[in-house]
């Protein structure tokens, strides 16, 4: 593909080199072939624009930077926002793309939302995939990217893959990083959920409402006009999510409300029962009644969510609500590990936000008699503010707190969990956590249940940054398996 037809598709001038074929995007010096465009961004670890010199070296062709950056033997495309328009730039060149795609940001329930629209559209008959934190989810594979939200060349590459498969559905989760640096676009989407809204990176955002306008961009600027905005609207009102659907409103989206509150999908009742929950659902006119197969208040809003999601693609209703009485759990949210030599359950879950916690135990309480003992820690070089919140939703809301490690990377362990025990009044303290897990099930009696928080899915506890950085393979699931296993051993 030429540049000149790429400049021209995205809307741009091209400065020089029209004629000149275009063979790939790169944001990376070090992944510039002969004919890439490469974007040099200004990050927060370097500059990109100092890595020009050596990206035109290797072949780079054009180069969207800002104007004041340096280029010397390359088209300079010059422009105050160069992510932004390398990502509409590459958009030319990365097609077809999936003709429904959809996208998901909030704090929390991203991941969850997402998997389950692609479960839906499944079940529903189409060819779907999910793109999140657990990877690129296809109707064949599951293939990790390592962030939530991956770069922009990444992403594109992997929209156009997944067409050229025959997937006509897509979700992904747009987190504010991922948002904030222009990693998510470029394709046309056809709608958007808004989840919740609570604290997690302030050490990225300046504030909460800076946080806020980064997810607000998904619906004033990414979503195509004309998409549809699903916001939930659950029992405790939200001022974010009244904000989010006020945001959908001015940009003239269809709103779609879903919740305790919401209009569109009003959910009238939710009765815990011992697998999952019967749920009344109010939709088009009809009351129904479904039986979720998971347990937890924040399943049902994802599960709704994601409902709206693909109701908004077309997918038929009667589908749709079929298929959520078979959602099937998400990996690491809310799963059960194993049953201790006690009885006790052990559940394992991805909360890493004091909001999240909450909602986690809130989501077990129903199923104990016993006590409730939650095992947790905060990840190290991540917001340092939201340590003493977790520890105090912990421990308010558990009969027994154990604070261990949970990625502490460049920080020193103790003083994350320091940071953490500040809000943990009574909580007690076990680094390795191993040993946290295995003194939790030990500690667990007939009718307790164990919640081992924070790590979820993840499958390694990385320790040290930079050239120092270690990911030491370790993984919730299969470390309570042991620790229940060794216990019946009685192992020590
Ligand atoms: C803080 C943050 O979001 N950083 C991400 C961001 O990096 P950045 O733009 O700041 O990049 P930088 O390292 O300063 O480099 C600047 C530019 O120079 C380029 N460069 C750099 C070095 C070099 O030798 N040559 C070169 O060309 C880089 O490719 C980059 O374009 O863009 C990079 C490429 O897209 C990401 O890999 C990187 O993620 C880092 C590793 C990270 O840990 N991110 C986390 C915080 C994150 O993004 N998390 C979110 C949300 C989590 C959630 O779900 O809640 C996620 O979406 O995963
Ligand atoms: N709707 C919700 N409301 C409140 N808490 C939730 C909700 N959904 C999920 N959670 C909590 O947040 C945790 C993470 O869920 P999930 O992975 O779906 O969120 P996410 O937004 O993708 O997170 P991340 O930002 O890390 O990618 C869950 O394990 C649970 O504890
Ligand atoms: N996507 C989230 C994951 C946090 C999970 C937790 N295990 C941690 O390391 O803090 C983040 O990067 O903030
Ligand atoms: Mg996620």
């Amino acid at each position: 593909m030429k540049l000149g037809k790429l400049c021209a598709a995205a809307g741009l001038a091209c400065p020089s080199g029209e004629d000149q074929a275009v063979t790939g995007f790169a944001i990376d010096h070090r992944k510039v072939a002969p004919g890439t465009v490469f974007g040099a961004f200004q990050g927060t670890q370097v500059n990109g624009e100092d890595y020009i010199a050596p990206a035109i070296a290797a072949g780079a062709i054009a180069v969207v930077a800002r104007a004041e950056a340096v280029v010397e033997g390359a088209a300079h495309i010059a422009v105050a926002q160069p992510r932004q328009t390398f990502a509409q730039l590459a958009a030319g060149f990365f097609t077809p793309v999936p003709e429904h795609i959809v996208a998901v940001t909030g704090t929390n329930g991203k991941t969850s939302t997402a998997e389950m629209t692609r479960q839906i559209w499944r079940m529903a008959g189409e060819r779907a995939a999910s793109i999140g934190t657990l990877g690129v989810t296809t109707p064949d594979e599951s293939v990790s990217t390592g962030l939530t939200t991956p770069d922009i060349v990444t992403f594109l590459s992997n929209m156009s893959g997944l067409a050229r498969e025959g997937v006509t559905h897509v979700a992904y989760e747009a987190s504010s990083h991922g948002l904030s640096q222009y990693r998510n676009e470029g394709v046309p989407v056809q709608a958007a959920a808004f989840t919740n809204f609570s604290r997690d990176h302030l050490d990225y955002h300046t504030d909460m409402e800076d946080y806020f306008t980064a997810k607000m961009r998904l619906f004033g600027e990414v979503v195509s006009d004309g998409a549809t905005a699903v916001v939930w609207l659950g029992e405790t009102d939200s001022d974010w999510n009244r904000r989010a659907a006020d945001h959908a409103r001015q940009r003239g989206l269809t709103l779609l409300t879903v919740g305790e509150q919401g209009e569109d999908i009003r959910l009238t009742s939710r009765k815990p029962t011992q697998l999952g929950q019967t749920l009344t659902v109010e939709h088009a006119g009809q009351q129904r009644q479904i039986t979720l197969p998971l347990i937890g208040a924040y399943q049902v809003a994802n599960a709704l969510t994601a409902a709206g999601l693909a109701l908004a693609t077309g997918t038929d209703a009667s589908l749709v609500w079929d298929a959520v009485a078979r959602l099937q759990p998400v990996r690491g949210r809310l799963e059960r590990a194993v049953i201790a030599p006690s009885g006790a359950p052990v559940y394992i879950d991805y909360a890493h936000t004091p909001d999240a916690l909450e909602a986690a135990i809130a989501a077990l309480r129903p199923h104990v008699s016993g006590r409730l003992i939650t095992v947790f820690g905060a990840g190290g070089d991540r917001d340092h503010g939201k340590r003493a919140p977790m520890g105090a939703a912990a421990a308010g809301a558990s009969d027994l707190v154990i604070v261990t490690d949970d990625n502490p990377r460049g920080e020193d362990p103790e003083e994350i969990r320091r940071q953490v025990l500040e809000g943990a009044a009574g909580a007690s303290e076990v680094g390795d956590r191993r040993a946290a897990i295995r003194t939790a099930i030990a500690e667990a009696g007939r009718d307790d249940i164990v919640l081992v928080a924070g790590k979820g899915h993840e499958v390694g506890q990385i320790i040290g940054s930079g050239e120092n950085m270690q990911v030491l393979p370790f993984d919730d699931v299969e470390v309570a398996r042991e620790c229940a296993a060794a216990i019946a051993r009685g192992a020590a």
